[in-house]
This record gives C-alpha cells, structure tokens and sequence, in this order.
C-alpha cells in the first residue's frame, strides 16, 4: 500500500473520528452560519488580504484561523520559497527538497546568534536555536530546553537535527576564547561525528525517504555555565530491528550494510568472507544508491569518536555474520523427530555465519534447529519446524543487530558525554517518528502512536499555557473550563489497572502460545467503556480500532503479542556470550549481567520497556522549556519545490497543529485591532436601533477607542440578550468577546452576530437608499419630460415658423416672378397681335439677346406690368416647343398645366391628350365627343389671355377640340 493510501486512512480516521471530543475549551455550538458565500469572501478579505499572505511570519496571524487559511498562508510562502513559518509557539518547516543556498550557510547562523531581537528576523530553524540558547543564558526556569522535531517520514525532522547540532556546534563554539580550541573542536566533531554513525546503523532507505531513520532519538546537549558546548548524549527509542531480517518491497536494509557490500576493499571482502558478486537475501535492492551508502564517511566518524581498528573490524565481521545468517534456509525433514535440514549452501552460509561470528558451527546449527524445554530441572530438546528455525534465525539476527546497536550508541555516549559536575545546563533535541496509521499496523505502530499521544498531550498543554500568557499579556479577563486533552486516549493505551498495554503483557507473560482471538475478547470485555476504542463487527480478523488525536488506527492483534514478548531462546543467547568475538562477547554478558531478573532478556515486553523510556524521556521533557518544529513534507514524491494541498493537510493534522487550530478557534480565533474593528463596525454604533449615543471612532487614543469598541460591543450584546428571536442555548454572550489592549477577541460567534448585525443595518440603509433613488429617479423623469414636450413644442414652432417663412419667401419669389412673365407674355401677345404693326419699333421692350435666342425673356427688362391670365399662360406653357423654351414643361406637366389652366375636371377618359408625332409636344386635347361645337384657335391662344374660362359652362360639353395646335 502506497503511503498516499496510508495517509487516506488517516484522514478518513479523522473524519470519522467521532465521539472524540475536539474542544479544549467551553464548548461552543456553532450555528449553521447565516452568511454566504460572497459575504464570507467579504469578510474573508478585510480580515486577511491573501494577495499578502506570504508575508505572515506567523499562522496565528492568519484571520480566522482555520485549516484552510493556513494552509493557504503556507503555500503562499512555499511559492515564494519560504520554508520557515511559526505558529504560534511552535516553527512549521516546509521540506524544499532541494538545497537552499545561503540558507544555512555560517554567517547566517552569525546573524541570527548576534541579533539583538532574533524573532524580528524571517522565521528560521536558527530562530528556535538561539531562542533556547538565550533562554538558557537568562538562566529562567525552567533553564533547560527541549527542542522537539517531529513529522512524518521524510519531512525533514533529521535535517533539521542536523542544523540545531550544527548551530550549536557553531555558536556555542564560537564564544569559547578561554577554553583551549582544541578540545571545543574535538566535542563539537564528536557531537556532529555521531550522526553518520547513527544514520550508518538506524537508517535506511524507504518508500517515504532514501535517508529514513528507523529509530527515534533525544540528544542532549550539555552546556557548561558559560554556555559552551561541553558534551552531548544521545537516548535511542525503539529501534526498527526486524528491518535486519525483512524487507518491504523496494525498501532496503539499515545503509551499513549496503555500505560494506559496496565499498569494501579486497582484503575486507577477504576478511568479511563475501567474495565479490555474492548476493544477500537480506540485502534487496543494492543496486540502488542513496547519498547514505558512503562507508568512509562512518569509518572516518567512527575513528573520530575513537572506536579502533580492532572494534571497528570486530563490529564489521558481526554485520558480515549476520548476512551470511540471512542466506541459511531449512527444509522440512522427513522424519519429525529430526531437526530440518541444511542444503549444502546453507551449509555452507551458516559455516561462514559461524566464523565470522566467532561461535561454534555446529553449535549455531544446532541451536537455530532445536530447541530446549524445560520440564522441571530436566530440559528436553525439540526440533523445531521449518517456520521456527527460520524464526530462530531471523531473532538471532535481529538480536545481534539491535545490541550491537545499543552498544555503539553506549560507546558514542562514552565518547562524547561531559563529566556531570562539567555541565550544568542541556539543550535537548528530540527527533521522533510520526503518527503513524498503515494498512496493516501492529505493535510497532502502537508504540509510535502512543509516543505522539504523549507528545500531543504535552503539546496541548504547553500550547495552552503559551495561548492563555498571550491573552494575559493582552490583559484579557478569560475563564477557561477545565479542559479535556487525549488523556483518554493514553489511559486506553497505558492506564491502570487495565489498558491495552496491561492487557498485552498479561497475555504475553502467559506460557502458553497466544491466541489473538482470545486477546480480542478480552480487550472488548475490559475496554469496552473505552470511547476511544472499538471494534469492527464485520471483519474476519482479529483487530481493535483506536481512536488517536490525529485519526483512527486499525491494529492488527495477530502476531502482537509474539512481538511484545520478542523472546529470545535462551540457546541462542548462551551461544553469543560464548562468542570468541570480544564484542560480541561482551555485549551479551553485559546485557545479562545488567538485569539477572530477566535471564533470557525476554521478560521485559518491549511494550514495557518502551513505556518506561518514554516516561523518562516525558519527566525530562516536562523539567525544560519545549520548542516544537513541525516538519511538513510538501508532497509524497520527494520533488523540489511542490507543494500538494491534500498531503500537507493531512500532515497538519496528524501533527496537531490543526488540533491546535481547533483549540484555538474554541478560545477568540479572531483578533481585531480596535481601529480596523470601528472601521467596519461603526456603523452598528452610529445605528438609531442600538441607541448607543455618538461612539466617535475616529477619535484618537487607544483608550477611547477600546471604549468605542467596548460599547459597541455592550450594545451589540444587549440587543441580542433582549431579542427573543435569538437562541442563545443558555451560553452567556459576554463570553464570546473580550477587548484586550490593542485588539478584539472574537469567538465565530460573535463575529457571526456582528456580522448579522452589519447586513441588517446595511440592507436597511440600501432600502432607504432605494427608496430616495426610484423617487428621485421618478421626479427626474418627471422633469425631463416636461422639458422633453417644451423643447419639442419650440423647436416644432421654430420649424413652422421657418418652413412658413420660406414658404413666404418663395411665395413672394414667384409672385414676382410671375408678374414678371405675364408682364413680358403680355407684352409678347401684344406683339402678336395683328396690329401689332402698329407698334413702334423701339417700344417694345429689349430684351438680352440671349436670352431671345432661348426663346426666354429677362423679367426686369419690363418696364410696366401686365395682367396676364393664368389659363391662357397655362396653355401657352403647354404648346410652347420645348426646344427653345427651356421655361416650359414637358410630357405630364404639360398636360396637367393645360387641365388646369382650364379648369377641366379631371376626371379619367373624359379627355384626349395627344402629342405630336415627332416632338412629343402637347397636340391637342380634346374633349370626348359630345357634341358638334369645334373652337378653333387661329391665332396664339397669348391673345386670350386676359380673358377667363367660363368656369360655369361644362366645357366638355362642346364636344370640341379644347386645344389644337396649328402647325
Ligand atoms: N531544509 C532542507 N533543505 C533541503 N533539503 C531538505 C531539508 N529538509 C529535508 N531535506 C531533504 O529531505 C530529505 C528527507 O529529510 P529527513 O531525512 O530529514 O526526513 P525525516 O523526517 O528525518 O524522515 P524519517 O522520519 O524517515 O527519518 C533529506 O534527505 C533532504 O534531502
């Protein structure tokens, strides 16, 4: 199962996490928020302004702080490659995967170790170093500091481990000018000389990391009275030992061995007995190469810490032994009474085992196969099947691997530890395992949750003092509850007189061979009372669910017990304290002779002696000042610089500091200024409904703006205790607030109320702002359109005025106009006339020979006017040719100019119209026939132009030719 599945238990456990009571403090029913979406963005963006949320150094400032507005903050940091952010008093170190420059260079652990105000500085591991440092140099109690680095694999807990040593290494060095610089520098290495050793023998290469330490560690950093760094020890907690004799899928063994495998010279190959190209069943994946496999580094850190030559080679031939171990395999024999049988490269292996062990072959065979009873003072010998020989085989190995461990971490603490009376103060830093929630999980995994439960529940408790001196220093009068931590989380697990691990080690003390089905009874029977236990009725095998802080666990009750015993045969162990080994030798006998009691070594449980470690390591934990550094892993995959939202979740909550979230939003998760508070709340205050007088926000001063605020709030809150449309659900509202010195504390509650309060006065202020628009809008429209109707009727006076006036104009144009034609037609008929001759020459008027020769006249050139008649003008236009008059009408026009200069009725077919043939000039129109009586013009119709049609006699009643034209 792939550790993203892993990590969806987790989340599923903790979504499912009922019964769990969450609130540290008064609990506090939220309502189902009346805001919306858009108004919760509102809000969202005057208490946070996410285009500057990479410039929050600390979480606590993120507004309300909620799991998803930290998370945001945090991204927004990681894209802007900031891996260090507090959180309250705890340091959330994002993982960049990939070498920082400068970031953890010499003179930047200068800078923050010779900062006057190292917390002004960007958030940094070397913040939380110095900050312990100072603590101890100010020699407050509690003087001694505890710095605890946890998260999940490969979030960067050892690293950072690695920077704190450095940095004291640095820093505590640094400021020695007495001491001789010679032995300062020979601790400092020792100190930092133990890492590759530890990480040679306690890493390996996992799914989740290529650097994974598979045991925890607490080292103590002895300082003497003038701070310098005197000495360390380190304490080793639970020790993943059967990693020795099994592997996960792609997963490897402890790096030490790989290290040997791969770097080991001809003459150690030789010596070692592993000639090139021999492969380990115990060592898979060796083609693989991590940073780690670097053999020179440890045997130079081990040369360092003084281990000679002789140890170092009689600690090579036991790990070379134990390979060899891995490769023996049995086979069932045919005769049950015989013990299993060896093929001959087995034979072979164990033969090589037993050298390099330094203990008789045979007798290593012969242990591995058979084992011894004991029946009263009489023992008998049994073989063992071919499951317990290789059982016996893999505890051989696995007990070797782990003393041989125990042992180094022994000598390293010889090497380096301070004498007592030279110290006087330490600096403990703390790198522990994960929660921890897998598809299968088992004793292991109990262990480990339970060390995070302890760790949580001094967390929690330390998180809360930190919080109540923030609302102290802020002068808050606050009442918490009596609160309830995962203390009955660890009473399952630890309590007494019955509890899951009493449980365990009563079965396990029990002779006889475990059942895991009766173990599940029992614990169902005992614990049942246990909320934070139970029981999935619907699977097969046996199994018990816990409920831990950050999720709920499956453990697997198979195979529990036999882990918790973890025996080992006692042949196996007379057999390697019979070692020619000197080391071996010596750490068998020593082991026995520290505890006679449990001559075996196996009557401690490892649940037991795991219990007790922790305990130790909580009592120091509780005598020192904690600072905690959660590390995150941005992403399951290892890559640089990417971050994903769902893992980074999850490992928050796991690692409390969304549990922390939840208290905090159980205490005043808002913070307000008092100034940016009257900004958007004034308004309530200025309210007629809350007649709260004039609170002059604006007004300077601190203190009158905590009065403007503090009665503000008093309003608020009267309102709300008189309103019988509000449930209060028996909670006293004065609870939800309180004015510190600079800022509001607000429960979710008060907000949401202050909030309502806000839409109400806002939505009754837009009302009436409507109200005054659409009657304004109403008026205007009003207004407009009687300008409208003014403007049109002007400007449709003007047009009239001005259409008349040209009209007139024109009028007047052709009036005078036509008074001048008839003036010159006359004169023109008169000259037509037949006593025309009569005339003088000279009296007829002259005209512009131009205009002559078009047949037109020039109207002024005529000296008196004439009456000329408009139907004979009429008729004259009509037979005027066109050609020469360019005045005359043509085609239709002249018709028409005929009909009415003579005033026929106009009806159709009463008339003829014909033009000539060629010109297309009027010809003739005539009349239908009607009767006999024919006019005949002789002469130019001009001549009757003085005179009027009789407009009372039918002309068509003539039956005449009204018109013809003489050609
Ligand atoms: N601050 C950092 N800068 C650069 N790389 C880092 C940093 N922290 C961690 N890493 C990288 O992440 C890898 C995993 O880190 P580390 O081994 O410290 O994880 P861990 O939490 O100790 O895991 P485990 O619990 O499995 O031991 C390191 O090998 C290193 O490459």
């Amino acid at each position: 199962m792939s550790s993203a599945d892993n990590r969806r238990i987790v989340r599923e456990g903790r979504r499912n996490g009922g019964g769990k009571e969450k609130g540290f403090f008064q609990k506090v029913h939220s309502p189902p928020s009346p805001l919306n979406d858009s108004l919760e963005g509102e809000i969202q963006a005057f208490l946070i302004d996410e285009d500057q949320l990479h410039t929050y150094d600390d979480l606590t400032k993120v507004n309300p702080v909620t799991p998803s507005t930290v998370l945001k903050c945090l991204q927004a940091r990681y894209s802007v490659k900031v891996f260090y952010t507090h959180a309250g008093c705890t340091l959330v170190a994002l993982n960049p995967f990939q070498p920082i420059p400068d970031l953890y260079t010499l003179d930047v652990m200068k800078e923050y170790h010779g900062a006057p105000q190292p917390q002004e500085f960007k958030p940094h591991i070397f913040i939380v170093a110095e900050e312990a440092y100072r603590n101890v140099q100010g020699q407050l109690e509690p003087v001694n500091q505890s710095l605890v680095v946890s998260g999940e694999s490969g979030a960067g807990k050892t690293w950072t481990s690695r920077c704190l040593m450095k940095y004291y290494a640095t820093v505590a060095a640094s400021s020695s000018v007495v001491k001789s610089q010679d032995t300062v520098e020979r601790i400092e290495r020792r100190v930092l000389d133990s890492n590759p050793i530890m990480e040679a023998f306690g890493n390996a290469c996992t799914l989740r990391n290529n650097n994974s330490s598979r045991f925890g560690k607490y080292i103590q950093l002895q300082l003497d009275r003038c701070q310098l760094l005197v000495g360390a020890s380190v304490q080793t907690y639970l020790l993943e030992k059967s990693r020795v004799a099994c592997q996960l899928a792609n997963e490897r063994n402890f790096h030490i061995f790989y290290q040997m495998m791969k770097m080991a010279t001809d003459e150690q190959r030789k010596e070692w007995k592993m000639p090139p190209g021999q492969c380990f069943v115990w060592l898979p994946n060796s083609e693989k190469t991590v940073e780690e496999d670097c053999f020179h580094e440890t045997v130079e850190a081990m040369v360092h810490l003084g281990i000679n030559t002789e140890r170092q080679r009689q600690i090579f031939r036991i790990l070379a032994g134990i390979l060899q171990l891995g490769n023996v395999n049995f086979y069932s024999s045919t005769d049950e009474s015989q013990p299993c049988n060896l093929d001959e490269q087995s034979k072979d292996f164990s033969q090589r085992a037993a050298e390099l062990l330094c203990v008789p072959a045979e007798e290593l065979q012969m242990c591995l196969r058979v084992r011894m009873l004991k029946a009263g003072k009489q023992s008998v010998l049994k073989p063992c099947s071919q499951a317990e020989c290789s059982m016996r085989r893999d505890c051989l190995a696995k007990v070797i691997y782990a003393q041989l461990f125990d042992w180094l971490v022994t000598f390293i603490n010889n090497s380096i530890c301070a004498d007592k009376s030279t110290w006087c103060n330490f600096i403990g830093v703390l790198d522990v395992y994960g929660f921890e929630c897998f598809q299968i999980n088992n004793l292991e995994q109990l262990c480990i949750n339970y060390a995070n439960e302890k760790l949580q529940q001094h967390f929690v408790s330390h998180y809360l003092r930190a919080q109540q001196e923030e609302y102290v220093s802020e002068g808050l009068e606050w009442s918490f509850v009596k609160y309830q931590d995962n203390q009955s989380c660890l009473d399952l697990l630890e309590g007494s007189p019955v509890s899951v691990f009493s449980l365990l080690n009563e079965e396990s003390r029990l002779n006889r061979v475990s059942d895991a089905k009766t173990l599940r009874v029992r614990l169902e029977k005992e614990l049942c009372d246990n909320a934070n236990i139970s029981w999935d009725k619907f699977s097969k095998e046996p199994h018990f669910t816990v409920a831990h802080y950050a999720g709920k666990v499956h453990y697997q009750i198979q195979g529990m017990v036999e882990k918790n015993k973890d025996p080992v045969p006692p042949e196996l162990s007379s057999l390697l304290q019979k070692s020619d080994n000197p080391l071996l030798h010596q750490i068998f006998t020593d082991k026995e002779t520290e505890n006679p009691t449990t001559k075996g070594l196996s009557k401690v449980t490892v649940v037991s002696k795991f219990k007790n470690s922790l305990e130790s390591l909580m009592k120091i934990l509780h005598t020192t000042t904690p600072h905690y550094t959660r590390c995150i892993k941005p992403n399951p995959d290892c890559k640089p610089l990417t971050f994903k939202k769902e893992e980074v979740i999850m490992q928050l909550e796991a690692c409390g500091i969304v549990e922390t979230i939840h208290i905090s939003a159980a205490g005043f998760p808002i913070r307000i200024p008092f100034q940016s508070f009257m900004q958007r709340y004034g308004l309530i205050a200025k309210h007629p409904m809350f007649k709260s007088g004039s609170v002059d926000a604006q007004a300077g001063g601190s203190d009158v703006l905590r009065r403007a605020v503090e009665k503000l709030l008093s309003v608020v809150l009267q309102h709300k205790a008189f309103d019988p449309s509000h449930n209060l659900d028996g909670q006293k509202p004065n609870s939800w607030v309180h004015c510190g010195r600079t800022k509001v504390f607000l429960t979710q509650l008060m907000l949401d109320l202050l909030e309502d309060q806000r839409k109400k006065i806002l939505s009754q202020c837009a009302f009436t702002i409507q109200c005054c628009w659409l009657k304004h809008r109403r008026r205007r429209h009003h207004a407009r359109h009687q300008s409208a109707t003014l403007i049109q009727a002007v400007v449709r006076a003007w047009l009239v005025r001005r259409c008349v006036q040209r009209r007139n104009r024109a009028a007047a144009v052709i009036q005078n106009t036509w008074r001048k034609w008839r003036a010159l037609l006359k004169s023109l008929a008169e000259a037509e006339l037949d006593d025309a001759e009569d005339l003088a020459e000279e009296d007829l008027p002259v005209l512009n020979p131009v205009i002559r020769e078009r047949g037109s006249v020039q109207l002024s050139s005529i000296q008196k006017p004439v009456t000329v008649r408009g139907w004979p003008m009429g008729l004259a236009l009509a037979s005027a040719p066109s050609i020469t008059m360019s005045l005359t009408a043509t085609g239709f026009q002249k018709m028409v100019s005929v009909m009415a200069s003579l005033h026929l009725p106009s009806q159709r077919g009463a008339y003829t119209v014909k033009p000539n043939q060629f010109s297309q000039e009027l010809a003739s129109i005539r009349a239908q026939p009607k009767g006999s009586v024919k006019l005949h013009y002789q002469r130019s119709p001009l001549l009757y132009a003085d005179r009027q049609p009789d407009m009372k006699s039918d002309v068509t009643g003539f039956n005449a030719i009204l018109l013809e034209k003489t050609l």
